[in-house]
């Protein structure tokens, strides 16, 4: 919160906030836009890289995706399964050649051209960070240009990111703090499509579905 000390006497001294109407700077709507499953296809390339690398071993198919975890659900097919695919993501190339989600890259385009808006890449590295965190940067700069990369948000932790809006895949996103200022809209994934949404919470099914309508409910609250 921005407080401005008034300049009275010591013994009258108060703080006056000076909150703007929304996250960022003179009201600007803050939007942060999650990478993997948002606008770049993790999914399908992690059963394209299994599929051509493990092609005798069972995979789980994208119709077949449940829960945030693809290694968790391969290690529920069988335990040696867990790391197998975990290498096929943590292997050099493999974030920088993930495919654009359908529309991703024309909506980013129109929403840092729109008004009163300040739009951020935010993305958690893998733990195993060594070609995750450069390749996501150069991802983002083939894909989306130089513009973007002065927007990217590189944390494990994205709870404490100061924000309107969280457009995300994860179904359920924890950490240090508990109230985060956003309010996250599940982008629907093949891992997330079963969940019921408990009300107020929204999803955003697609780039084709109405995102500027979300961010024009977010202005007038
Ligand atoms: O099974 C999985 C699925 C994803 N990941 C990695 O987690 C992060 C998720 O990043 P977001 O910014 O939340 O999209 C990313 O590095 C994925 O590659 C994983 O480790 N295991
Ligand atoms: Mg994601």
């Amino acid at each position: 919160m921005l407080m401005h000390i008034q300049a009275v006497p010591p013994a009258r001294l108060s703080l006056v906030p000076l909150l703007p109407a929304q996250g960022g700077m003179s009201g600007a709507l803050r939007v942060l836009v999650d990478m993997d499953g948002v606008v770049a296809d993790f999914e399908g390339a992690v059963l394209r890289g299994f599929s051509a690398r493990f092609p005798a071993e069972p995979r789980v198919e994208l119709a077949a995706r449940s829960g945030f975890s693809v290694r968790e659900q391969y290690r529920g097919l069988r335990r040696d399964l867990a790391a197998k695919v975990a290498s096929v993501y943590e292997s050099p190339g493999f974030f920088l050649g993930l495919d654009p989600i359908p529309g991703a890259l024309e909506a980013m385009q129109e929403m840092i051209r729109m008004e009163d808006t300040e739009v951020f890449i935010c993305t958690s590295p893998l733990q195993k960070y060594e070609h995750c965190v450069l390749e996501k940067y150069k991802w983002v700069e083939k894909h989306l240009g130089p513009e973007f990369v002065e927007r990217i948000i590189l944390t494990r932790d994205k709870t404490v990111v100061s924000a309107d809006l969280l457009f995300d895949d994860k179904d359920t996103i924890t950490g240090a703090e508990p109230n985060p200022s956003w309010e996250h809209i599940l982008f629907t994934c093949c891992h997330n499509r079963h969940i019921q949404l408990q009300p107020p919470r929204r999803r955003l099914l697609s780039w084709a579905d109405d995102w500027k309508g979300i961010l024009e409910s977010k202005r007038r609250q």
